[in-house]
């Protein structure tokens, strides 16, 4: 059997092998491979594995469910001598104008990928400095509240959806542009537009990449290029706007450093970037990874939780008493409370596992030759490990398919990288920076939401009417396709308005 070029194969394996990049693997990894799939064995046969099979039909863009070879899992494997590098899509290097300034999530390994790395991680991410933002977290997640409040005098239904999308891109804008998602010139309506742009195209393959030296004619004949540029345009001015406006004299400052504050200061005292020194278009990338990476996946995160409690009431009923007891009268949550609602966090994981909102993490691609399973895998193959159908996997979970936050009880799986069967932001050197942040803003919101209004179903509707479909597309996150309305009523408890 031969399969190249366009043909996809889902090759899954089980593994508990090192190797000097990755460490154990002790799940099962199901993972997409484009380009040049050989196998030596040319008698394989299809996979005997129909419940991943149908899982990725449900989940699948057009050329995921296409695919047309499935295989048995195989040996217990990760290539050791198969070290990974990040695939860097076409439409990355039109959004970092030939890749001058990578979008961070799609460099390879290497010295500009390690400087970037650690400048998100000692600068931009570290525990301090996510601490530096709780204010801004916690007057974002009490403006929400008041908001919801004055609906649920008319008992109807909100969108939280909306709601929650707007919760995080104001705490992310102001934690990353010193902006608030107001003022920031995008609507609702078209900054979700963008977002859906951007993910698309680097979750889509272009014509260039596959068909050498005319495979561009193809993306300007179909649009796609021109569509990358304007998306590019439209980002590359925003992020110029809020640049601009920090180096601007006139700028009222705020009192804690915001993103670009940050960047701009290890631009002029020209440390934290090796030799070289950190650029404008540097920054900008930057940027563009905080805006895609935070806003999304913490909003999709919680709208999935609130999803799956409305459909088990009794499940919503066990957290809320859990919060309420645990902050009694006090009138807020603050994150200071949080480390007592263990229930709470319970959930936070089960939606991890559920929902993974990055379905196939990063796409990484292959630097040396490896086998799997009897194909051979060639340098430059594109890797997409399915972070969603691994925490479906019935190998690994039982009841897979089922919101059971209580299989956490007693359990020390986490989703910060070191249990393979969890891995909502990826592992290894790779693993998603703003993980500490991401989890805060998530357990906070939905702390909040939980503490202050018992939640219902618009009339007429049952738990089992809870449209639970996923969004198929080829964007990075997966969110929930139907938007999620329940009628808030502000629980008698807790009487106080947020001041
Ligand atoms: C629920 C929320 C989030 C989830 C599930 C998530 C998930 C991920 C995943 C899966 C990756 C790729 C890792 C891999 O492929 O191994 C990633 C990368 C990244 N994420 Fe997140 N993320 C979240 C929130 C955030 C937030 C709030 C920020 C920052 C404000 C952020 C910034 C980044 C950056 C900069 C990268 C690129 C890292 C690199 O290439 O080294 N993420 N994230």
């Amino acid at each position: 059997m031969k399969n190249t070029d366009l043909q996809t194969s889902q090759i899954s394996f089980n593994g508990t092998r090192c190797s000097k990049h990755v460490a154990s693997f002790s799940t099962s990894i199901s993972i997409l491979f484009h380009k040049e799939v050989e196998s030596r064995e040319t008698k394989q046969q299809p996979p005997t594995w129909p419940s991943q099979a149908s899982n990725h039909r449900k989940l699948a863009p057009a050329w995921y469910s296409a695919t047309p070879i499935f295989m048995q899992a195989c040996q217990n494997i990760w290539p050791c001598n198969a070290s990974s590098t990040w695939r860097c899509p076409n439409s990355c290097n039109i959004l970092c104008r030939g890749c001058k300034s990578r979008l961070k999530g799609f460099t390879p390994y290497g010295d500009y990928w390690r400087e970037m790395r650690k400048i998100c991680v000692l600068e931009l991410f570290s525990a301090k400095r996510v601490q530096s933002y709780r204010s801004i977290r916690e007057e974002e997640v009490d403006s929400l509240i008041n908001l919801i409040s004055e609906s649920s005098s008319s008992a109807t239904p909100v969108n939280l959806t909306e709601m929650l999308f707007s919760l995080t891109a104001s705490i992310v804008f102001r934690i990353a542009f010193g902006t608030t998602f107001e003022r920031s010139g995008f609507n609702n309506h078209r900054f979700h537009q963008v977002v859906h742009d951007v993910q698309a195209m680097l979750g889509s393959y272009s014509a260039a990449e596959f068909i050498p030296y005319v495979g561009w004619i193809v993306d300007r004949l179909s649009g796609l290029h021109q569509r990358f540029e304007r998306t590019f345009n439209e980002l590359d001015r925003f992020f110029q706007y809020v640049v601009d406006n920090h180096l601007s004299a006139e700028r009222t400052k705020t009192d804690h450093e915001d993103i670009i504050d940050v960047l701009l200061k290890l631009v002029r005292e020209q440390t934290g970037f090796g030799a070289a020194q950190l650029s404008q278009d540097n920054i900008k990338a930057v940027l563009l990874n905080v805006f895609l990476g935070g806003v999304d996946t913490g909003a999709i995160t919680m709208i999935w939780a609130m999803a799956e409690l409305a459909k088990q009431p009794k499940l919503m009923k066990k957290a809320q008493d859990e919060v309420r007891t645990s902050i009694g009268n006090k009138g807020r949550v603050s994150e200071s409370d949080i480390d007592q609602l263990e229930y709470l966090k319970m959930i936070v994981k089960e939606t991890f596992r559920l929902h993974p909102p990055a379905a196939l993490l990063l796409p990484r691609e292959t630097i040396s030759h490896f086998k799997v399973n009897g194909f051979e895998v060639h340098p430059k193959t594109t890797i997409h490990i399915n972070a969603w159908a691994i925490g479906r996997d019935p190998g690994y979970w039982k009841s897979p398919e089922e919101f059971i936050p209580e299989r956490f009880v007693d359990s020390s799986t986490d989703f910060k990288g070191q249990h393979f069967e969890l891995l909502p932001f990826g592992s290894g050197r790779r693993v998603c920076p703003g993980i500490y942040m991401a989890t805060t803003m998530v357990e906070l919101g939905l702390a909040n939401l939980l503490y202050w209004f018992d939640w219902k179903l618009p009339d007429g509707m049952k738990e089992e009417d809870i449209n639970m479909e996923e969004e198929a597309g080829i964007s990075l996150t997966i969110s929930k396709k139907i938007a999620l309305n329940l009628v808030p009523a502000k629980y008698s408890g807790t009487h106080q308005k947020i001041a």
